[in-house]
């Protein structure tokens, strides 16, 4: 007999569930706040997005030529469940994932079917997903107990205290055993910094997810690269969660061993896109033998192998009969027929309910209810009221303070690389090799003014680049915590000018101030002060531009091809190779737009402006004729030199300079920003 409702006056979304003893006795001692529930039905879902090469060409030729990856899917996600999602490698269930939690590109993807949130039409609001991807992208510098804590904090309100958010990542830590690692760094394979397993950093996403306890959590392959036991650990966790917490869970997973098979409550089973199987584990089996064309399970044999060896045979054979792939299984067919047998029973079921005014959860679900099992009721509510909220969890100021607090840990390790010291050691020792303690006479001039100019192409070139990539792998992230509505393109781009204030910059400026003494340039403090404030404002306006190439060029490898020849134009533009004035007028307006030009004047100016710079034969060093200075001159004035070089008008001005470069600056970060807000999306 189907479960009755406690009241018969309750509206006709209570929901009566039903769960073993062993879950109800854990479900009252649990602690953590409920969790809206909610079921997500897909029904005969099409997913067809445009192959990327198609979109290049006209929108009629990019319809046509839609690749569908998934036909006509009719699944569910209840809560209270762990549903398993499997199928060989290209069947189709990532892009199921990316469906179910709505994060797919383009609305016009799904071509056919619909989506239903607790008996309503619509999508489920994403801050009550959790998603976890094969591909995790935690930050490398940050330790474990900082990526959960970080990770909650986003998701959780404001007027949820401090102590409150410590203590779920605690519990979570401890859940999922993470406790040992909580003070390691994750570390990141790529750049060769050890960090925690490979087991570990998946518990880490995993972790990262559940420690606000999401409606409906999808993971995809959370078992993949984990030892067998690890694995089943991983699973008898979620399994818990679901059905003491009533979330809906969904994993996707190829091949897992008979005693995690055997933990799910619902399977849904894909091939080439299709469906061969939706419904309860157990019944598998007999479905599957029931159909001439299977194998029986032999003997000793698990059932998840037994299952894609069936997969395999299925393709095989409908590849040898017909000779390509697009042809429908036998499985799939089957499940075809199969399906409308199910839909025309759960139609004469459901109108069997309307009589008696129940609800109950999906086919499948059914299955699970006993009458004689203990009962909680808990409240489906409707998708207006899951709407209900905000578009951010947390407010504009403690995303900003919790974005720059994660990014200056991010980058407390990468500040500081040994390639990095090594990097502008290498520097200062050529800059002092060559130039060391220069004789400041007319004989010096060129000499000085060529080291100046090294100094800026030196570190410029280096920033450019390095602002390219630290931005390459940011952007990524913020693709996929901006599309779960953890935190809006502001406060990620001002936490990011904040730490780009700081950050590589740092090393630069400790290249420049070094090398000022060590090359003997105008020694009054007020000079060298004023030298430090031009170069890094020169180095800031490169990473500044390094930026919006990155943001204008979303292709890393094409954006580090163009870099060092734009870096380079623009250093030609500088004004030391060809004196702006012999420049050919139409690329010479151009020099406007060089941060270049306005840091290498910046720096003439404050070197040579306002003084004489004393002869070289009257202090013995008459074996360099003077190069600079038309006139010959001697004392020779500053300004001369700096006439000759094509420093003049505004340009004499130092503090022209610094405003130039900061508002340079400020135009490429406000480009940056408006180009970020409409592509990253
Ligand atoms: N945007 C897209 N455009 C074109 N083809 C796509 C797109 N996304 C996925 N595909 C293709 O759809 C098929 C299913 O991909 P999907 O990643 O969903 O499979 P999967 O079952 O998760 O595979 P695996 O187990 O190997 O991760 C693959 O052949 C893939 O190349």
């Amino acid at each position: 007999m189907p479960p009755q409702p406690k009241h018969q006056e309750d509206s006709a979304e209570d929901v009566i569930m039903a769960v073993d003893d062993e879950v109800t006795a854990k479900a009252k001692n649990d602690k953590s706040p409920e969790v809206p529930l909610v079921r997500l039905d897909l029904k005969n879902i099409t997913y067809a997005p445009i192959t990327r090469s198609a979109t290049s060409t006209s929108n009629k030729n990019a319809e046509s030529s839609r690749t569908t990856i998934l036909s006509n899917i009719t699944t569910s996600i209840s809560p209270y469940q762990l549903s398993a999602w499997m199928g060989a490698s290209g069947s189709g269930k990532t892009s199921l994932l990316s469906v179910a939690a709505n994060l797919y590109d383009d609305p016009n993807d799904i071509t056919s079917g619909e989506m239903i949130i607790n008996d309503d039409a619509g999508i489920v609001p994403k801050r009550l997903v959790g998603v976890v991807w094969q591909d995790d992208l935690l930050l490398s510098n940050l330790t474990v107990e900082e990526t959960i804590y970080f990770s909650a904090r986003l998701k959780t309100g404001c007027h949820v205290p401090d102590e409150q958010v410590r203590q779920n990542v605690q519990n979570v830590m401890e859940e999922l055993g993470l406790l040992h690692v909580r003070n390691s760094l994750i570390g990141s394979s790529t750049s060769g910094q050890r960090g925690i397993s490979g087991g570990e950093r998946k518990r880490v996403a995993v972790a990262s997810e559940l420690v606000v306890r999401p409606s409906l959590l999808l993971l995809d392959e959370p078992t993949s690269g984990l030892d067998a036991t690890t694995a089943w650990s991983l699973i008898v966790t979620l399994r818990d969660l679901a059905r003491q917490g009533g979330l809906a869970i969904a994993v996707v997973i190829h091949q897992p061993r008979t005693e995690i098979f055997n933990m799910f409550d619902h399977l849904l089973l894909l091939n080439h896109g299709h469906m061969v199987y939706d419904g309860p584990p157990k019944q598998l089996r007999n479905y599957l033998e029931s159909i001439p064309s299977v194998t029986p399970l032999p003997p000793e044999t698990g059932i998840a192998d037994w299952l894609m060896d069936t997969i395999k045979a299925d393709d095989d054979a409908t590849r040898d009969d017909n000779g390509n792939d697009d042809t429908i299984s036998t499985l799939a067919s089957h499940w075809c027929q199969h399906q409308k047998v199910l839909t025309q029973n759960d139609n004469s079921h459901q109108q069997q309910q309307q009589q008696q005014s129940t609800v109950t959860f999906d086919a499948s679900s059914k299955l699970s209810i006993t009458g004689d099992r203990p009962r909680l009721s808990r409240r489906l509510s409707t998708l207006k009221e899951l709407q209900k909220s905000p578009k951010y969890v947390s407010p504009f100021r403690m995303q900003l303070r919790l974005l720059t607090q994660r990014t200056v840990k991010q980058m407390r390790g990468e500040r500081l690389t040994r390639t990095t010291v090594l990097l502008t050691f290498a520097y200062t020792f050529f800059s002092a090799l060559f130039w060391w303690r220069l004789p400041d006479n007319t004989a010096y001039v060129f000499q000085r003014n060529s080291l100046l100019f090294f100094m800026l192409i030196a570190q410029s070139n280096g920033i450019v680049t390095s602002s390219i990539s630290v931005f390459q792998r940011e952007r990524t992230l913020l693709r996929r915590e901006r599309s779960k509505k953890l935190y809006g393109v502001l406060p990620f781009f001002i936490a990011k000018t904040l730490s780009d204030m700081t950050n590589n910059v740092l090393l630069p400026c400790l290249y420049g101030a070094i090398s000022y003494y060590a090359c003997g340039f105008r020694p009054a403090f007020e000079h060298f002060a004023k030298f430090v404030l031009v170069f890094y404002l020169t180095m800031s306006a490169a990473q500044s531009m390094g930026l919006f190439l990155s943001v204008l060029i979303p292709s890393m490898s094409i954006a580090l091809i163009l870099a060092p020849p734009i870096t380079l134009f623009f250093m030609i533009m500088g004004g030391f190779y060809i004196p702006l004035q012999n420049m050919n007028p139409a690329v010479r307006w151009l020099s406007w737009l060089s941060f270049a030009q306005y840091g290498y004047s910046a720096m003439l100016v404050n070197e040579f402006g306002g003084r004489d710079i004393p002869c070289a034969h009257e202090v013995g060093d008459d074996q360099v004729s003077v190069s600079i200075g038309e006139t010959g001159q001697c004392p020779l004035p500053g300004d001369e030199v700096l006439a000759s070089l094509g420093v003049e008008g505004v340009s004499t001005s130092y503090w022209f300079g610094v405003l130039v470069l900061l508002l340079l600056q400020i135009a490429f970060r406000v480009a940056s920003y408006g180009v970020l807000r409409r592509t990253n999306k």
